[in-house]
């Protein structure tokens, strides 16, 4: 479904990504996992159209994608939900849905979807009238999920959805996510909680130094020890020349 080709690019002349290259399936779900600086924002920012690419190919559905703008990303079919909180605290929750589908031309079809979006999260339909600060993290959370489904996408990128949030809530955005899954989309996900990341996912990836130095079923990946090793702050590189 999306396919990575050698990719290299940064930010100006600093070069992060070194040949990153993995191909992840329809309806599946990818953790990315590696040390801190290893590139996995990078490569998000990469796919929807944030970063410099000097060389290498992006394909989603065999289609070529490299160097599309974010609106143009968008309309093919991805969203990007960064680190952090992004929902606009003062805003009612019903307000915050809007927003996901401002770039639309179909405003008639935005107001369908956030119907549907608030039947599958009956909590939104609950405190639709709410602030949204004053919805606990999780469902912050759970609020950018949704509002990136308003334009249906087919890939959703997510950026550490689980920081700040206590491991009850972290579950409880791994099951909307696995949920999305289920009904055919596509999740590219950078977590930092890997254990947990992983046993929720279908693959992992463990990128270090702006390459991919491992994809496999997130199962394997979780009883590797090289894996173990990159947990306890190592690099999978070190384990390889010790
Ligand atoms: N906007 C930017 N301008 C210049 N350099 C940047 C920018 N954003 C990130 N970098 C650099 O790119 C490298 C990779 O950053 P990236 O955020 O992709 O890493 P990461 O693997 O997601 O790390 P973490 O786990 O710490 O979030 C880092 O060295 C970082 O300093």
């Amino acid at each position: 479904m999306l396919e990575l080709k050698d990719l290299h690019g940064g930010y100006g002349k600093i070069q992060i990504l070194n040949g990153t290259s993995f191909k992840i399936p329809p309806a599946s779900i990818t953790t990315v996992i590696g040390p801190n600086g290893a590139g996995k924002s990078t490569v998000f920012k990469a796919v929807f159209g944030l970063l410099n690419i000097t060389s290498g190919q992006i394909l989603m559905d065999g289609q070529d994608v490299t160097r599309r703008t974010p609106k143009q990303m968008i309309d093919a079919g991805v969203t990007y939900v960064p680190q952090g909180r992004n929902v606009v605290p003062q805003l009612s929750v019903y307000h915050n849905l809007e927003l996901g589908g401002i770039t639309s031309n179909n405003q008639a079809r935005v107001r369908d979807r956030i119907e549907q979006v608030m039947d599958q999260f009956p909590m939104l339909r609950q405190f639709k009238d709410r602030k949204a600060i004053e919805l606990s993290g999780g469902q912050q959370k759970q609020l950018e999920v949704a509002r990136t489904l308003l334009l249906d996408p087919k890939l959703i990128l997510i950026d550490e959805p689980s920081i700040g949030l206590s491991p009850n809530l972290v579950q409880e955005v791994f099951r909307t996510l696995q949920a999305l899954r289920d009904q055919g989309v596509t999740i590219l996900m950078v977590e930092q909680n890997a254990k947990s990341a992983l046993a929720m996912s279908d693959y992992g990836l463990v990128l270090e130094l702006g390459q991919t130095r491992m994809h496999d079923a997130a199962d394997k990946l979780l009883a590797d020890p090289r894996v173990g090793h990159l947990f306890l702050g190592g690099h999978i590189e070190e384990e390889e020349t010790a």
